[in-house]
């Protein structure tokens, strides 16, 4: 583990280590937080290592570790999609590891999907934004939170993707979302990266979590990291402006991180 920028970088030789740790430490984290709190909040990620981080959870001899039926489950971005399309990050989720816990459905908050009602969110990714936004309204009143971004949870950990050019969560360079500083949650049109209309969290909101994990493996991200890592402009490289309230992990693969430096 190293730690500069504020940022604690933890590498591992592949990508299954680095799914299988952040899957270890995601199980202490909610675990810690129900001791502390009672229940324990979480924000998924779709993605590669995302997802197969999740069927590590599932696979775990530390699951019951955790009480799930007093976990909240968000989602940081969605595809807008029709439910169930095995494009969208909640279909991947639950197949990989939700299906299988013993959560309580009233405490799952998936953002909507393109075919909901319209009074649920459907119809049209504004909708679909400005329900998820009522959904984190309700959350903060239960889970504590603070305004900025409209009303939103202070999640215990959000975990966060990135791709090549260093989109985090539905946010692409010097995308209309980069720069949406008041709102807590967006609609996405015209994304570079299929499918091209998403939901997604503003960086604002992102950063009312107490802790804030990047999960990424790869030479596809090593720029992308690095410059993050360097102080790049979150218009440029939205990953940078990625942090946390208390921390700010980044769990790594060696390809990932080759351009990090020492
Ligand atoms: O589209 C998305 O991509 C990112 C990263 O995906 P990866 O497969 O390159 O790791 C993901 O974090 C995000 O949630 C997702 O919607």
């Amino acid at each position: 583990m190293s730690t500069s920028a504020g940022i604690e970088v933890v590498v591992h030789a592949d990508e299954d280590s680095a799914a299988r740790d952040a899957a270890d430490r995601l199980l202490t984290a909610l675990a810690a937080a129900q001791a502390a709190r009672g229940s324990a909040s979480v924000v998924l990620t779709g993605g590669g290592i995302g997802i197969a981080m999740l069927r590590e959870v599932a696979a775990s001899a530390r699951r019951d570790d955790v009480d799930w039926g007093a976990v909240e489950v968000f989602w940081g971005d969605e595809r807008f999609v029709p439910a169930g399309d095995a494009e969208r990050n909640d279909a991947q989720a639950r197949e990989a590891l939700l299906d299988a816990l013993p959560l309580d459905p009233a405490r799952v908050h998936p953002m909507a999907a393109s075919d909901a009602p319209e009074d649920a969110g459907g119809g049209d990714p504004d909708h679909a934004a400005d329900a998820y936004a009522k959904t984190l309204s309700a959350a903060a009143s239960r889970l504590g939170g603070s305004s900025g971004a409209g009303p939103i949870p202070a999640f215990d950990v959000l975990l966060a993707g990135c791709g090549p050019e260093g989109h985090v969560l539905s946010i692409f360079p010097d995308s209309p979302a980069v720069h949406a500083a008041d709102a807590g949650v967006v609609a996405v049109r015209d994304c570079p990266k299929p499918p091209p209309t998403r939901v997604s969290l503003t960086l604002p909101a992102a950063r009312h979590a107490r802790e804030v994990w990047l999960v990424a493996a790869g030479g596809g991200k090593a720029e992308a990291l690095a410059r993050a890592h360097g102080g790049a402009s979150e218009v440029d490289v939205p990953l940078a402006g990625l942090r946390g309230a208390e921390r700010t992990l980044w769990v790594l693969d060696r390809e990932a991180a080759a351009q990090l430096g020492s």
